[in-house]
Parts: structure tokens; C-alpha cells; sequence
């Protein structure tokens, strides 16, 4: 009998038919779904033998769900994941400019999902448009409820912009000097908090500690942006020593858990041409939500592209978590079954480790190793794949549950 997935203790109680919410997702999400779902049931099917299954449950977001029902995040989707607690979705399109405010970001905060968790890897085979891919190793803790993705925006020409001016120009008439041309301005507010700092830096660090890993760097541009990005850093720092027992490196701010791992920092520019440069240097990595989307991005095309670049919204105390690809809904490719379901078969990987379910997720590795150490790959890999055999989108997942 299917039955919810709960939390006791702290711990997730998973049982061997879990209900599990997914959305489709807009653009290029429906031949993913498609691909990925087939490829899930398969690798729980081999691993467990049919004692274990996943009951799918469709929730409707983004432009299915406006057509059919006429909202964009229906509440009873939200209610599904805060009831379920572990889910999956598709990309969905946010509009740039007007128009909606991303679905995605709504997601994250109403379930206060804090933890954009992003795991880049180098895939054998592949040749990237670095020497060195394979030195990448890094695993990316996203901020992910604040930063100025709270949406804390206020439009050029607007009431609002006005009476935000008027007020800046009374209360602090220095800083509204620093306002270049201050007549034709939109304004985005910026909140960067202790709380949320120290509980995804805590989650980075336990993560590291978890898994053995070396080091764990903030990653900030807080020489600039000293009371957002800047107190990012010192307030990563503080988690590092008090909380997990760190001593400083030769007199700080770089400091050394009782284990042996490094919590550094270092600002965002440097850290993106270092990546280049050095990605061995780099593992666990903290950071702000708008860096860490950009870093995400980039750390992807490293290794073979976002067409193998999965990730996680968690909350690891509350336990609630939906995982996704970090690419977009690539919308000139809809419905040509063309595009790579490696991001969401990697996320659903992922998936599989939070439930524990090992097993599987092995076998989802397994099968898209294989079918890319085969070179039979989908159009983006096969740009970087000599003499390898493109697949499209439904053909790819096909080869990697033959190669399970
Ligand atoms: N979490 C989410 O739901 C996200 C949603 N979005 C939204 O998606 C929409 C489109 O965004 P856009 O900036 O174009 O970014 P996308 O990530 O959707 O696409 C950019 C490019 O990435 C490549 N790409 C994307 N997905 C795949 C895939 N599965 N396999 C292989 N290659 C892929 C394609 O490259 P090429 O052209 O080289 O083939 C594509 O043109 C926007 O509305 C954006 O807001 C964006 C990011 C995340
Ligand atoms: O919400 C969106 O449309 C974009 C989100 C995004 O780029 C990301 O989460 O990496
Ligand atoms: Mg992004």
C-alpha cells in the first residue's frame, strides 16, 4: 500500500512504497519527466526486486498548471510537497522583466527549502572545454530563501520606488547621494541574515564532515558588499569555530575542524577564474544564493555541461526536500525529445541517497556511466563525445537502464 514518507526523531521514515510528488515541468520538463521517470522505476525495480516502488503523484505547476486550473503554484501543490515531504520537478519558466516571479523561488521559500545543493562531477569520456575536468570535485551549498532572490524589488516609474526614494533621501541622505541618477532608478533590496548564513553553513559543514571531505569555502564578494556578503563570510566563520570546535590557521580568519577539514573563504571573482585555474583546490562550497546560481552554472560547463548537473532544495531540519536539474526549461527544444535527461536522472540519484535507498541510486550511476562510457549520448555530450552516437532524450534513457 503506498504510503507517505514521515520524519521521527530528526530522521526520515521511508516506507517501501512511498508517495512521491513530482511536476512535470514547462518547456523541455515533459520529454525529461518522460525519459527520467522510466529510469527511476527501473532502478528500484532491479535493485529491490519489486519489495520496494514509487507511487507517483502528479502536482500541476507553471503552464500546465495555469491551463488547467488557471493558477501557477496551486496551493494544493504546495500543500502535496509540505504533506510528503520528498518530491521532484521539472524546470519551470519565469519570464524576464515582467510578468510572474519565478515558481522555482516560490517553491524554495513556502517550504523554506534552504539548501540548494548542487554535486558537480566529471563523467569518464567526456571532453569538456577544460584540460584538467576530471579535478572537479566540488559540491555546491546554495543559499537559498534570501539574497536579493527575496524578490525585494522596486520598479523604475513605480509609487513604490517613489516613497522608497523619499524615505532614503530624509533618513540617509549620504548613501541616497550614492544613487548615480537617482530620477530614473529601479531599486533591489538585498537581505542577507545570521540565521539563514549559519544554518546553510552548518549544513555545508556537517555535509563535509559527513562524507570526508577536505575543505569547505565561503565563497563571497563581501570587500564590496561588507554587510550582506561581507558578514556572509564572518558569520561562516563564527558556525566554524563555535559550533563544530575549528581553531584558527595561523591566526585566522582560515580555520582547522578537529578532523582535519578547512574552512576558508575567498571572494567570488577570484573563486571563478580559480576554478579554472585550480578546482582541486575546492570542494564543499558556501555560498549566497545569486553567486551560488551563477557559480552553479559554471562549475556545470566544466565538467560537460548542464545537461549532467543535477541538484537538491532541502531543508534538513524540517526534512523536507525537492530535488531538480540546475538547468532551465531550454524552450527552443520543447517536445523534440532532444535534450539531456542527465540532470534529473542524477537528481533522482540524489533522491534515492535521501531515502537511503542506496541501491538504487548506484544503479542510476552505473547506467549513465555506461551509456556515456559507450558514447551513445544525447546532442549536447555528443558536441563533446569524438565519434559518439547521438541519441534523443527517450533513446538516452533506454541505454542507461540497459547499462544498469
Ligand atoms: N530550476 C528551474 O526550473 C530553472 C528554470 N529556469 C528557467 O528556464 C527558462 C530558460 O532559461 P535559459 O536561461 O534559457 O536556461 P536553460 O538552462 O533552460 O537553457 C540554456 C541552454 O542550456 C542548455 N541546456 C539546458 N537544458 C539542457 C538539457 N537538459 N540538456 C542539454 N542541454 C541543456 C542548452 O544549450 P545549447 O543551446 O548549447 O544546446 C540551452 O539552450 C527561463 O525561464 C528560466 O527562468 C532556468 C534555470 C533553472
Ligand atoms: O527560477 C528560475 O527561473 C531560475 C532559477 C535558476 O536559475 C536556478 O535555480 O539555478
Ligand atoms: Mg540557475
Amino acid at each position: 500500500m503506498a504510503e507517505k514518507i514521515t520524519i521521527c526523531g530528526g530522521k526520515l521514515v521511508v516506507p517501501n512504497n512511498p508517495i512521491l510528488p513530482f511536476i512535470e515541468g514547462d518547456g523541455t520538463g515533459p520529454d525529461i519527466w518522460r525519459a527520467s521517470v522510466r529510469v527511476f522505476d527501473a532502478a528500484v525495480e532491479k535493485a529491490y526486486g519489486g519489495s520496494k516502488k514509487i507511487e507517483w503523484l502528479e502536482v500541476l505547476a507553471g503552464e500546465k498548471a495555469f491551463n488547467k486550473v488557471g493558477s501557477w503554484l496551486p496551493d494544493e501543490t504546495l500543500t502535496a510537497f509540505k504533506e510528503y515531504l520528498v518530491g521532484i520537478k521539472g524546470p519551470l519558466t519565469t519570464p524576464i522583466g515582467g510578468g510572474i516571479r519565478s515558481l522555482n523561488v516560490a517553491l524554495r521559500q513556502e517550504l523554506d527549502l534552504y539548501v540548494c545543493q548542487r554535486p558537480v562531477r566529471y563523467f569518464n569520456g567526456i571532453e569538456s572545454p577544460v584540460k584538467r575536468p576530471d579535478l572537479v570535485d566540488m559540491v555546491i551549498f546554495r543559499e537559498n530563501t534570501e539574497d536579493i532572490y527575496a524578490g525585494i524589488e522596486f520598479e523604475f516609474g513605480s509609487e513604490d520606488v517613489a516613497k522608497l526614494k523619499d524615505f532614503l533621501k530624509r533618513e540617509f541622505p549620504a548613501k541616497f547621494k550614492k544613487i548615480r541618477f537617482p530620477e530614473s532608478c529601479g531599486i533591489g533590496v538585498k537581505p542577507v541574515s545570521k540565521e539563514g548564513t549559519q544554518r546553510l553553513v552548518r549544513s555545508a559543514i556537517e555535509y563535509a564532515v559527513s562524507q570526508g571531505r577536505k575543505s569547505v569555502t565561503l565563497v563571497h564578494k563581501g570587500n564590496i558588499m561588507k554587510f550582506t556578503e561581507g558578514a556572509f563570510r564572518d558569520w561562516g566563520y563564527e558556525v566554524a569555530l563555535k559550533e563544530f570546535g575549528a581553531e584558527k590557521i595561523d591566526g585566522g580568519p582560515w580555520c582547522r575542524l578537529p578532523n582535519g577539514i578547512v574552512v576558508k573563504d575567498v571572494i567570488a571573482d577570484a573563486f571563478l577564474q580559480q576554478i579554472l585555474t585550480r578546482p582541486a583546490e575546492y570542494d564543499v562550497v558556501a555560498t549566497l544564493n545569486l553567486n551560488g546560481d551563477y557559480i552553479s552554472d559554471a562549475l556545470a560547463a566544466q565538467v560537460g555541461g548542464i545537461g549532467i548537473a543535477p541538484g537538491a532544495n532541502i531543508n534538513y531540519v524540517s526534512g523536507h526536500a525537492i530535488f531538480e536539474a540546475t538547468h532551465g526549461t531550454a524552450p527552443k527544444y520543447a517536445n523534440l525529445d532532444k535534450v539531456n535527461p542527465g540532470s534529473l536522472i542524477l537528481s533522482g540519484e540524489m533522491m534515492f541517497r535521501y531515502l537511503g535507498w542506496n541501491e538504487a541510486a548506484d544503479l542510476l550511476v552505473k547506467g549513465l556511466e555506461g551509456a556515456i562510457g559507450a558514447r551513445t549520448v544525447t546532442y549536447d555530450l555528443a558536441r563533446l563525445i569524438p565519434n559518439s552516437t547521438e541519441l534523443k532524450c527517450s533513446e538516452f534513457a533506454d541505454a542507461v537502464i540497459a547499462k544498469m
